[in-house]
């Protein structure tokens, strides 16, 4: 079947957003490795997909798949763009869109100059809710990583991530130590890496090693992360700005019970149909 698809961006971490609302067809794993391989298909970290909701008071179902072909729970720079998309393909006509993910309930508003808000929602901390084998909630854990010792935060944000802070994200360890903790033995369903480093209590720069799909030029929910990760550490603000390769996000998140506030770009780039 012809499908045809959307390609987007939030600050380069890229997208193949799939409307199947008014297309019928069901995406299997190896349907997304085909779609997001960069040499044989079109190329993206994530395929996005606009479905009929299943619950109620809810405008859509989102769905997220790695390039590696596994769905999972949330997706914050996607979720820009899936604000950006139902909006241009006039599937809505709200400012404020509620979606169903795998990882809850979120809100997106599409704000007057573009950007976007996402209500991301509330963090877990709870090591048994992101998951991690811990004994108790923490600040940070330590963590043994191939015989080297890291403090380290740990947080879901619907998806889990794992947080080290570094003295200068442009040296960090990301390429050599992202794959080893993304399949860490205490985080049973694998794991986000982010490498944070604090510029001051309002600013930090982040790099992400995200599961599925390896370094990305941003990652939504690693920001929220590291922001959250930050504030419960005591070293950062309830309002951060997040520099990441591909360019900056606003996190804003005043603190435990409240929903974590994700501000910034989505960005279509072309249009296409693939045979699948
Ligand atoms: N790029 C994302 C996160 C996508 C999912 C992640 N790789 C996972 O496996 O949880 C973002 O912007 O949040």
């Amino acid at each position: 079947m012809q499908l045809r698809f959307t390609k987007m961006h939030g600050l380069g971490n890229d997208f193949v957003v799939i409307d199947l609302i008014t297309q019928r067809f069901k995406l299997k794993p190896h349907h997304i490795r085909k779609i997001a391989d960069r040499h044989f298909g079109i190329g993206c970290d994530q395929v996005l997909a606009v479905e009929i909701p299943t619950q109620p008071d809810v405008d859509f179902r989102y769905r997220i798949y790695n390039a590696e072909g596994s769905e999972v729970e949330q997706c914050g720079n996607g979720a820009r763009c899936f604000a950006r998309f139902v909006r241009d393909k006039r599937l809505t006509g709200k400012q404020q869109i509620k979606v169903e993910t795998l990882g809850g309930i979120i809100q997106l508003e599409v704000a007057n100059n573009r950007e976007v808000r996402v209500d991301m929602g509330e963090p877990q901390l709870d090591p048994k809710r992101i998951p991690f084998t811990a004994d108790q909630q923490a600040a940070d854990y330590a963590l043994d990583v191939a015989g080297e010792q890291w403090q380290v935060g740990a947080v879901s944000m619907g998806n889990p991530h794992v947080v080290l802070t570094v003295d200068n994200v442009d040296s960090a360890p990301v390429e050599r130590l992202g794959p080893i903790i993304e399949s860490h033995p205490r985080f049973p369903q694998r794991v986000n890496v982010g490498f944070m480093q604090v510029v001051d209590r309002d600013h930090v720069r982040l790099r992400v090693f995200e599961r599925g799909v390896g370094e990305t030029l941003a990652c939504g929910t690693g920001a929220c992360a590291a922001a959250v990760s930050g504030v419960v550490q005591g070293r950062l603000d309830d309002t951060v700005t997040v520099d990441l390769p591909g360019g900056s996000l606003r996190i804003h998140w005043p603190g435990a019970g409240q929903p974590v506030i994700m501000t910034g770009p989505a960005t279509t780039v072309f249009e296409g149909q693939i045979q699948l």
